[in-house]
């Protein structure tokens, strides 16, 4: 695996001082479908430490979600180890998954019900969750209602009632309108600097996939394993706002971040359709 700096030059990484924890670990992971024509995943190693947030590119069909689901323990390796929360992990999809028939309100409630809260100390924590999406006012609705937008930040909520360490996001924004998509990235990272939570995000869109996270991957078309890996984290950290040198802005070395991204994906896309 490569890992390189945001300016896409590869760099040794130093050994940190205290060992950081790791909260996911896969090795040498392997999947193989019955009914599928060889492995969809293959000598896949990826450890990921607590409290990071990773984002995930790769082709269509290149085993994004069956990577997820692996972490999630809704499917088995068919070779390596994994190495995950015992708990599971909280899951959000495209789709926000609402019960129709529930209020926003109530769809939290069942989650944190299914966590082993406490019904007196229920609706408090689904207000205070839906709080922490910035929609209060809305428990109290059903999830035809509500916008695309709202649904998707109900789901959010009800993802956090489950009260997991780990928090697998499946193009969760990629249905939404571009500007409703800019907003809910910003909540996200909110959320994710105010919960702690560890993050794992699958996306088709470099720009959203630079913008939140710390660690940017490639999954390579099948069989799929981590080929290369980007570090935007120093791009993170306020201290990087208004950077300037060599005639490049802080702003400009994300783009080109993005830029050298796109190339390798459609790199790794190509090689999947031939
Ligand atoms: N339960 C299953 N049984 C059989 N094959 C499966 C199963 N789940 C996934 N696959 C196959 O595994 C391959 C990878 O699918 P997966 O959904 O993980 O890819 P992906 O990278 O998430 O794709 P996309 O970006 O299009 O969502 C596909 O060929 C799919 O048909």
């Amino acid at each position: 695996m490569t890992r390189a700096t945001p300016q896409g030059t590869p760099r040794e990484t130093s050994a940190p001082s205290a060992a950081p924890e790791a909260v996911i670990r896969l090795e040498n992971l392997g999947k193989t479908f019955v009914a599928e024509d060889g492995p969809v995943l293959q000598n896949l190693d990826l450890t990921i430490e607590r409290g990071q947030f990773v984002a995930l590119l790769g082709a269509s069909g290149s085993g994004k979600t069956t990577l997820l689901n692996v972490v999630a323990g809704l499917e088995e390796p068919t070779e390596g180890s994994v190495t995950a929360p015992a708990q599971g992990a909280a899951m959000m999809f495209q789709d926000s998954g609402l019960f129709p028939w529930l209020t926003a309100g109530k769809n939290v409630e069942l989650a944190l019900e299914l966590a082993g809260v406490a019904k007196a100390d229920r609706t408090d924590r689904a207000r205070e969750l839906l709080e922490l999406v910035r929609l209060p006012h809305v428990a109290d609705k059903r999830p035809h209602e509500l916008s695309g937008g709202m649904r998707q930040r109900v789901g959010l909520a009800r993802a956090l009632a489950q009260e997991r360490e780990v928090l697998l996001m499946d193009e969760p924004f990629s249905a939404l309108d571009a500007i409703t998509r800019d907003l809910l990235q910003d909540e996200v990272l909110r959320i994710w600097e105010v919960t702690g939570r560890t993050i794992v995000f699958i996306t088709h869109n470099v720009s959203e996939a630079v913008h939140l996270g710390q660690r940017v991957l490639l999954l390579s078309s099948r069989p799929g394993r981590i080929v290369q890996e980007w570090d935007t984290g120093p791009w993170k950290d306020p201290a990087s706002y208004g950077f300037e040198a060599g005639g490049q802005s802080r702003e400009e070395t994300l783009d080109e971040l993005t830029r050298t991204i796109t190339h390798r994906l459609r790199e790794e896309i190509g090689r999947h359709a031939r």
